[in-house]
């Protein structure tokens, strides 16, 4: 009986995810055994900084990947808008489970509405994407830089200076907190969502059949078509995170994949938008990439990259 090892970062979330999978795994096929390893990455131990100015998506998964490639773990499960674009040779994407609520929630004090915030309250998020968002709404209020895990945030939001947070619907839900904490869950339309949230990718080596042929049990189509169409488009976009960047897509009553994408200034003032469908999942990521690259958004981009290396 072959024994799977699964790697997974320490948190609360990352191991929750770990071994929720593991046990849809084993409910699929109790033939397999799994054993958890813990990982410490580089994102794990910056806490102290804003992430985009680290380097950003890898930074979670870079050592987890290397111990894939060295054989000391067969597969991890990653948040997949933590997964960087494009994956490093002779790994991939083994499946994409059913997504998670893939909404943004909104978390204040006293569950005070986002429209009913008072002017010059501070929101807490470490997401460009989320400030930018709000900001386009609430230019009166104040971004604040938070990091840690979703219980640090937590606590921050009761023990700081703070009068609200934003946290992905997803995070919350896997831990097992939703309705008793979120203020209120903020639609695509008001806060679309980052590319993959609320979704699982399972890693592994891409030669290990014999786990492929495993995980392929686990794959879920429609959340399988709609980040494909999410990752095509940021992949063409270039972004990384130092820019604001969204997308998020739905399938269709018809079938098609339809996806919206957006690039905004991190202050919110500009906003590019579009929405496309089509049949084709990377055609119709590919096609919102260069429609807003047309609209000036990857001009928006390289200047806000040349403004962060200086
Ligand atoms: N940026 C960190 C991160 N990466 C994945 C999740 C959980 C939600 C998900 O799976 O999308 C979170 C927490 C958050 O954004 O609040």
């Amino acid at each position: 009986m072959r024994k799977i090892i699964v790697g997974s970062r320490r948190s609360k979330l990352a191991l929750t995810q770990t071994n929720w999978v593991i046990d849809q795994l084993k409910a699929i096929d109790p033939s397999y055994e799994f054993e958890v390893k813990e990982i410490v990455t580089k994102g794990d131990q910056i806490l102290d900084v804003t992430l985009s100015k680290v380097g950003g998506k890898g930074l979670f998964v870079k050592e987890i990947e290397q111990a894939m490639l060295d054989k000391e773990i067969d597969m991890a499960v990653h948040s997949m808008k933590d997964m960087p674009a494009v994956l490093p040779e002779g790994l991939t994407i083994g499946c994409i489970p059913e997504r998670e609520d893939h909404r943004d929630a909104f978390i204040s004090k006293n569950h005070v509405a986002l429209k009913d915030l008072p002017s010059g309250a501070i929101v807490g998020t470490s997401s460009l994407r989320r400030g930018a968002q709000i900001l386009s709404v609430r230019p009166d209020l104040e971004i604040k830089w938070i990091r840690g895990n979703i219980d640090t945030r937590l606590s921050k939001l009761k023990n700081e200076d703070y009068d609200a947070i934003i946290l992905a619907a997803a995070g919350l839900s896997r831990m097992g907190w939703t309705s008793d904490v979120v203020t209120e869950f903020l639609d695509p339309d008001l806060c679309l969502p980052a590319v993959g949230q609320g979704a699982l990718s399972i890693e592994c080596r891409e030669d290990d059949e014999e786990l492929l042929e495993l995980l392929n049990q686990f794959s879920d189509e429609e959340t399988t078509l709609t980040v494909t169409a999410e990752r095509a488009f940021l992949h063409k976009m270039e972004g990384g995170c130092q820019v604001p960047i969204a997308g998020y897509a739905e399938v269709k009553d018809n079938g098609e994949v339809a996806l919206t994408g957006l690039v905004a200034s991190p202050d919110g003032r500009t906003i590019y938008k579009e929405y496309m469908t089509g049949s084709n999942p990377q055609n119709v990521g590919e096609k919102v990439a260069e429609s807003l690259t047309g609209q000036g958004a990857k001009a928006l981009i390289d200047r806000v990259k040349e403004e962060l290396d200086q």
